[in-house]
């Protein structure tokens, strides 16, 4: 294909329909295929009708051809579909059309589109970043003296180079022997599109030209709460092939924040059921959350989604049937014994979070007093180091996730299997069995204390759970009353301990429907996932059943700069560490040109101070909900420092802004709270994940607090607070839909995370 040209009310179509954002709709693969040049045909899509044959394409629109104005891209000069990847084509042909959108309009022009001053070319940088910057070139004025002849001046823009090379663009003259052929088959072009806008229904028996009708009126949505049949229509084709595929096989849904992963396991839930029904067959079926926030806001979302009530069934008389539950809730019914709030220690809840670390730091000390003496000669230098070198905080925040990830998250309370598990890389140094011994013995000693004061946490529960469920009693009762389909949320979350007990929750033994979405980058450091990826190591079960994956990459809920940035923290945290994702990498926001309207560019703020910093951050909040028209409780003001935090609350409530507090992760039920009552909502970066907002202000993302670093500066556990703030700073920046603020003190300088950032530009506001 030589060349495409586009019309002004085509362009308008491209860049406000959902389904041209992203190849994971097959309108936007199939229109990337066609710029490709791999079809040729008239579609009609929507008011387009496209015309293409073996020298170009024509995408046009009603109307008379002399006043349109267009966009051409000459195919020949400029290489836009055959450089890139298909998702990087879309995205950069959809950054192409905004521009010019915006140029014929007279709009404000970003950062990464600039008009060359002196000459009548434009540069645009469509991609968010890359070594060497990808760009696209375009005259303004082609074919200037004859066009002004016939009156069309100004009426066309000419793409006639891409590529990672710069060249002095105010000098070079582009080749226009494609554009002029172009200008001239114009008449007769739209003369023959007319009358296939007029007689699309006839068209269809021509040879060479098929008519595919894409008609559907795709209105933009936000959030879960929509009904089953209206979401159907809006999926993207991945994740239709989820919902609808089989639901005997083990799936996996992998997909980075706002892709609509959590979306699409209750749709394919619900549809799995909708069909048991249908076929007059028994399908109970378990949707696991990971906490009880979440299963609150799960629960409150099949309302609407589920218009069969499943959840409302009692599983033990009705044929179809819903639970939702927490893995503690689960377990604690199969122990026939429900474990009371005060005496369960929710990991995900900011009290217990706070608690957690308290009795750590208590059992460090006495660790101090009187083991550390017996342990010291035969640990390895690193830990010894370590351990002299850090305050008890400090090094609680280490012990605390050695603790939750293997001790309990893999070796289940055994020292034993802890002693042949392998070593985390980013986290306490450990090289031995004497180190082992020394983070065992602190173990113990947290232990007396949850004992001491008779609480449980949640790996206590897990762990007595399976032991019970590998006996003859359960198996017994397993086909009453297991399930014959499960779904878990947010598996990432889970340990592997954790992850272990669902296969014997699954009806029969041979076989395991279990679907479930995944986000690595979302689990705060590095949880020893790396070595464990198949789904029978995984799930400790099923090594002879076929696993299915569908990886979703079209996110919905964040606008391009927002999307970029997020990107930037991940592409950070995939050079720094091996074992870290940057699965953001392949993807686009789906955001409509209309939804990009209310967008906001990212910016960093500094101030002089905390006390300055904590007040700027709230009045960032209030400008922002005004600029992106938002109500009070879309907005967000996060910390990922506890001093911080405190800092926030105290002035929220001295100075009486009408502010909500986030106590748990995921928690709905306050966010639902604070829209009733008009308020912002307040939290800390680990209890935002699951939440979204318009608006998200992230206050003291500065040196020293992101990541925190002691006095002391020993490499590992720098590598592990580094590694937890890179998954921090990720979930709080992709809660954001239109506006991110980040926001740090002036003495400190922006944290290293935002180098990357910084390097692309993605950030206004710092050099
Ligand atoms: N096909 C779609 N069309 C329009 N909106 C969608 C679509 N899929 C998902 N969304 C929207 O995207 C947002 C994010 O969805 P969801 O919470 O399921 O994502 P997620 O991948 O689970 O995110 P996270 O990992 O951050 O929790 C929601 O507001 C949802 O309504």
């Amino acid at each position: 294909m030589k060349y495409i040209c586009i019309d002004d009310g085509a362009l308008t179509e491209l860049i406000s329909g959902r389904e041209y954002q992203s190849i994971d709709f097959e309108e936007g693969d199939r229109l990337v295929k066609s710029l490709f040049g791999y079809v040729s045909f008239v579609a009609k899509m929507r008011k387009i009708t496209l015309f293409q044959d073996s020298e170009g394409a024509f995408l046009t629109t009603p109307g008379p051809w002399k006043r349109k104005k267009y966009l051409v891209i000459d195919c020949e000069m400029s290489a836009l579909f055959t450089q890139l990847r298909s998702g990087e084509s879309l995205q950069s042909f959809q950054k192409l059309l905004r521009f010019c959108a915006k140029y014929w309009s007279g709009g404000v022009l970003n950062n990464s589109e600039k008009i060359v001053s002196g000459s009548s070319k434009a540069i645009i940088f469509p991609l968010a970043y890359s070594t060497r910057p990808y760009r696209i070139a375009i005259e303004r004025a082609p074919m200037a003296d004859r066009l002004k002849r016939r009156d069309m001046d100004g009426h066309f823009l000419l793409v006639y180079k891409t590529g990672w090379e710069g060249a002095n663009s105010s000098t070079e003259t582009p080749d226009e022997a494609n554009f002029r052929r172009v200008f001239d088959r114009l008449q007769e072009i739209y003369s023959v599109t007319s009358k296939a806008h007029a007689q699309v229904d006839k068209v269809s028996g021509h040879e060479q030209i098929a008519v595919t009708n894409l008609d559907q009126d795709i209105k933009p949505v936000h959030s879960l709460h929509n009904p089953f049949d209206d979401w159907v229509p809006r999926l993207t084709a991945r994740q239709k092939k989820f919902v609808f595929a089989n639901a005997n096989t083990p799936h996996r849904l992998l997909g980075p924040a706002g892709t609509g992963k959590t979306l699409s396991l209750l749709l394919r839930t619900i549809r799995v059921l909708g069909q048991a029904e249908h076929d007059g067959d028994t399908c109970k079926a378990l949707l696991v959350t990971h906490s009880e926030a979440t299963r609150q806001s799960i629960k409150d979302a099949l309302r609407v989604i589920d218009p069969s009530a499943y959840q409302d069934r009692d599983p033990r008389i009705e044929p179809v049937s819903l639970s939702v539950e927490t893995l503690a809730s689960l377990c604690a019914s199969i122990l026939k014994q429900s474990i009371s709030e005060s005496e369960f220690v929710d990991r995900d809840a900011q009290d217990s979070k706070l608690l957690q670390q308290m009795y750590i730091e208590q059992a460090i000390e006495r660790v101090h007093t009187d083991d550390f003496h017996s342990f010291k000669p035969h640990l390895s230098p690193k830990m010894k180091a370590i351990w002299e070198a850090k305050g008890n905080s400090e090094l609680a925040v280490l012990f605390q996730h050695e603790i939750s990830v293997l001790i309990k998250g893999r070796a289940g309370d055994s020292f034993d299997v802890y002693k042949n598990c392998p070593s985390l890389k980013y986290g306490l140094p450990i090289s031995g069995d004497a180190d082992k011994g020394l983070s065992f013995q602190v173990f113990k000693r947290y232990q007396e204390q949850l004992e001491a004061s008779s609480q449980f946490d949640t790996d206590d529960v897990v762990i007595s759970a399976a032991g019970q469920l590998d006996t003859p009693i359960w198996r017994r009762r397993r086909a009453r009353e297991a399930y014959d389909f499960i779904a878990i949320d947010e598996t990432h979350l889970f340990n592997i301990n954790e992850l272990h007990i669902f296969h014997h929750f699954t009806r029969h033994a041979d076989s395991l429907p279990i679907s479930f979405t995944v986000d690595h980058a979302q689990a705060v450091g590095d949880r020893g996932w790396n070595d464990v990826d198949s789904f029978a190591e995984l799930f400790g079960d099923g090594s002879q059943l076929e696993e299915e994956q569908t990886a979703v990459s079209a996110v919905f809920r964040s606008s391009p700069q927002i999307r970029d940035f997020c990107q930037s923290v991940l592409a950070s945290g995939a050079t720094l560490f091996t074992n870290f994702d940057d699965t953001l990498a392949a993807t686009t926001s789906a955001f409509t040109s209309e939804e990009e309207r209310r967008a906001q560019p990212v910016r960093f703020i500094e101030y002089a101070d905390d006390a300055r910093l904590v007040m700027g951050a709230f009045q960032k909040a209030e400008e922002l909900q005004s600029e992106t028209g938002s109500s009070r409780s879309q907005v967000l003001i996060t910390t990922l420092d506890d001093d911080l935090l405190k800092l926030l609350q105290e002035y929220s409530s001295n100075h009486n802004k009408p502010t909500t507090f986030l106590k748990r992760r995921g928690d709905f039920t306050t966010v639902a709270t604070a829209e009733k009552s008009g308020h912002i909502v307040l939290g800390h970066a680990d209890f935002v994940g699951g939440l979204e907002f318009d608006v998200v202000v992230i206050v003291g993302v500065d040196k020293g607090r992101v990541p925190q670093n002691g006095e002391t500066e020993v490499s590992n556990s720098r590598s592990f607070a580094s590694y937890a703030a890179h998954n921090r700073l990720y979930v709080a920046a992709s809660r954001a839909r239109f506006a991110l603020n980040l926001l740090g003190v002036q003495s400190r300088g922006p944290s290293d995370l935002l180098g990357v950032a910084i390097k692309n530009k993605l950030i206004e506001g710092i050099t």
